[in-house]
């Protein structure tokens, strides 16, 4: 979905994430011109997915009631055909975090599954390469697209791993980007908004052009502001990233896809 599109639908994101970022992300959302609901309890998931755009299940401070909670989510969006976002925050740092992100993936359709790439790396049993909620290490291009391929290959949905270097991992095909900015390590809760973006912009019938145009409108957002703030102000720059994505543009994005054409 575009932009002038998205701001013509409004779509409405379900997000249950975590208690980190749940302000910012209603936030984001909104500026970008989506309609944020944060939404927990079992029984009002039926009618609030009704009208979902999609769900966003971000297991950033999981415990075992908000757990219950996400399986319930899951399982109403799947039976109402509502994409899943799922952010596996912090899988490889704990056993309960990976198992618990594994076990979501074999029980449910998963739409996209964005993560880091100690995350998504730790999910494939490749590494161990988490310290909370970071990445410990970004891995070589060569490395991305392995780990990528190998996530896409065993849980059979949408990759995205981010960070100095993201990739997208499809079906259809796979591109690696080098865009954004080093600002966005600056702040916390970076990678939990691209997710809730992805949310409202992916759509099933193009997921790769879909996903991608989130990135992009979340990099261009975030080098915008960049400019504006310079590097050396982490805090302008998380109020100006707000500012850029309510005024970012459909034009201003595609500069971004004609730069890798
Ligand atoms: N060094 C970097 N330079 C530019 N963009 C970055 C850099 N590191 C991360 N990003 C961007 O920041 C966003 C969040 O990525 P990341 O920091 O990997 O997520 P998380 O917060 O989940 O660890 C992504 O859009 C990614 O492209
Ligand atoms: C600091 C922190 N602790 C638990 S969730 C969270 C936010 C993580 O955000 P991100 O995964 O986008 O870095």
């Amino acid at each position: 979905m575009n932009l002038n599109t998205l701001r013509q639908v409004n779509p409405l994101v379900v997000c249950q994430t975590n208690s980190v970022v749940t302000h910012m992300t209603a936030n984001h959302l909104i500026a970008l011109g989506a309609s944020p609901v944060m939404s927990e309890a079992p029984n009002e998931q039926h009618e609030m997915l009704q009208y979902a755009h999609a769900l966003l299940i971000n297991i950033g401070t999981l415990n075992d009631q908000k757990l219950e909670y996400m399986h319930h989510a899951m399982k109403v969006a799947n039976e109402l055909e509502v994409p899943i976002i799922l952010d596996p925050v912090g899988a490889g740092a704990t056993s309960y975090r990976t198992k618990t992100v594994l076990n979501m993936i074999d029980k449910y359709k998963i739409a996209v599954l964005k993560g880091n790439f100690g995350e998504i790396a730790s999910l494939v049993g490749a590494s161990e390469a988490m310290k909370g909620v970071d990445s410990q290490f970004d891995g070589s291009e060569d490395d991305l697209i392995a780990i990528a391929k190998k996530a896409h290959d065993m849980f059979s949905c949408n990759i995205v791993i981010t960070g100095e270097r993201d990739i997208i991992y499809t079906s259809d095909k796979y591109e690696t980007y080098t865009s954004g900015t080093v600002l966005f390590t600056k702040m916390t809760g970076a990678g939990c908004v691209l997710g809730s973006i992805i949310g409202a912009m992916y759509s099933p019938m193009d997921s790769f052009e879909s996903i991608k145009y989130a990135l992009f409108t979340y990099h261009t957002a975030g080098m915008n502001a960049e400019e504006i703030v310079t590097l050396d102000r982490p805090g302008a720059f998380q109020v100006e990233l707000l500012n850029q994505l309510h005024h970012v543009s459909d034009e201003e994005v595609r500069v971004l896809f004609d730069d890798r054409a």
